[in-house]
């Protein structure tokens, strides 16, 4: 990525719009501090973005030095027809814009994995080139493998990107935001565990007052005991498993509910977004932004 940098006007660094103040590795900053940079909050379609909320997480981003951000959704294509006019003003107005009559402008994608790099190199071909997929989508983080490699996606400014992978390791500080990054899948869920993980979410969308779930799995409440909520989910998903269990006189088979596809149903349900939009960062914006040394 290093290497590449050189050939590169401006990084887009891509993020999940749920944790816009969590997980990003500050060696973004740090070794790539000198290139024009802009950040692209993706997935709003799943952040719960109100407009207090919104200028919140401005303020608290200006207060890290960051400007220029755009809120995504890839899927749907939203606002990303304003990249790269933000690219082209932010590389035109660089003093490291030098390269005289040369008219390309070339851009590297980064972020930590599952943020949906990919999706928006996609979604700029789509929007600006009227072409489809020039990158793999994938719904586990690490899917992007192919070492760097140069994109078209735009004719007018003629523009290209560099993908990476999403090797750079988010940034975990606490055990809390470790949780966090993983609710948004840019961990592996077994590295954390789906048991442990469900019971974050459950006791996130509680504190979250969403009680979408409620409903979706026909409790008959909200409830905090994630055992509980797991077995309702298992039964009326109709997720059981046969156990052998030892007695005095013989073994004995006995149905058990299947805790860990229930914790998977739950956390795939959370992330399609079927449990509401959520902003896992509500707790760090209510603090008041540091201020930008
Ligand atoms: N709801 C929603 N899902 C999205 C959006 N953008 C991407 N995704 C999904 O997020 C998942 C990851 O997207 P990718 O584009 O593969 O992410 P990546 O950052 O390239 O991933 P790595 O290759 O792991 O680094 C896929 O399932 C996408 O469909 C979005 O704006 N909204």
């Amino acid at each position: 990525m290093q290497s590449s940098l050189k050939l590169v006007d401006c990084i887009i660094e891509v993020h999940d719009a749920r944790i816009p103040l969590s997980g990003r590795n500050p060696l973004f900053q740090e070794t790539l501090g000198l290139k024009p940079h802009m950040l692209v909050l993706n997935k709003m379609d799943l952040a719960d973005l109100k407009e207090q909320q919104v200028k919140k997480i401005i303020q608290h981003l200006e207060g890290e030095g960051l400007k220029n951000v755009v809120f995504t959704n890839c899927v749907r294509d939203e606002n990303i027809k304003q990249i790269i006019p933000m690219v082209r003003g932010l590389v035109e107005s660089s003093y490291r814009y030098h390269r005289g009559e040369s008219l390309e402008y070339c851009a590297m994608v980064i972020g930590i994995p599952n943020v949906g790099k990919s999706s928006l190199i996609n979604a700029l071909r789509r929007q600006h080139l009227r072409k489809g997929k020039a990158t793999r989508v994938g719904g586990e983080p690490g899917i992007t493998r192919a070492v760097m490699s140069r994109i078209q996606v735009c004719e007018r400014p003629l523009m290209f990107l560099l993908d990476t992978p999403g090797v750079l390791a988010p940034r975990i500080e606490s055990v809390e935001m470790g949780l966090k990054l993983a609710l948004c899948g840019t961990v592996l869920d077994h590295l954390v565990g789906e048991e442990t993980l469900a019971d974050y979410l459950l006791y996130t969308l509680n504190r979250h007052q969403l009680f979408g779930y409620v409903q979706h799995y026909g409790l008959a409440a909200a409830c905090d005991d994630i055992a509980g909520v797991l077995k309702q989910v298992a039964v009326r998903l109709g997720k059981t498993q046969k156990v052998k269990v030892l007695t005095g006189t013989g073994d004995v088979n006995v149905i058990q509910p299947n805790y860990p596809a229930a914790a998977r149903d739950f956390l795939r349900t959370f992330r399609s977004g079927l449990l509401g939009p959520v902003m896992l960062d509500r707790d760090v914006l209510q603090r008041p932004p540091l201020a930008h040394p």
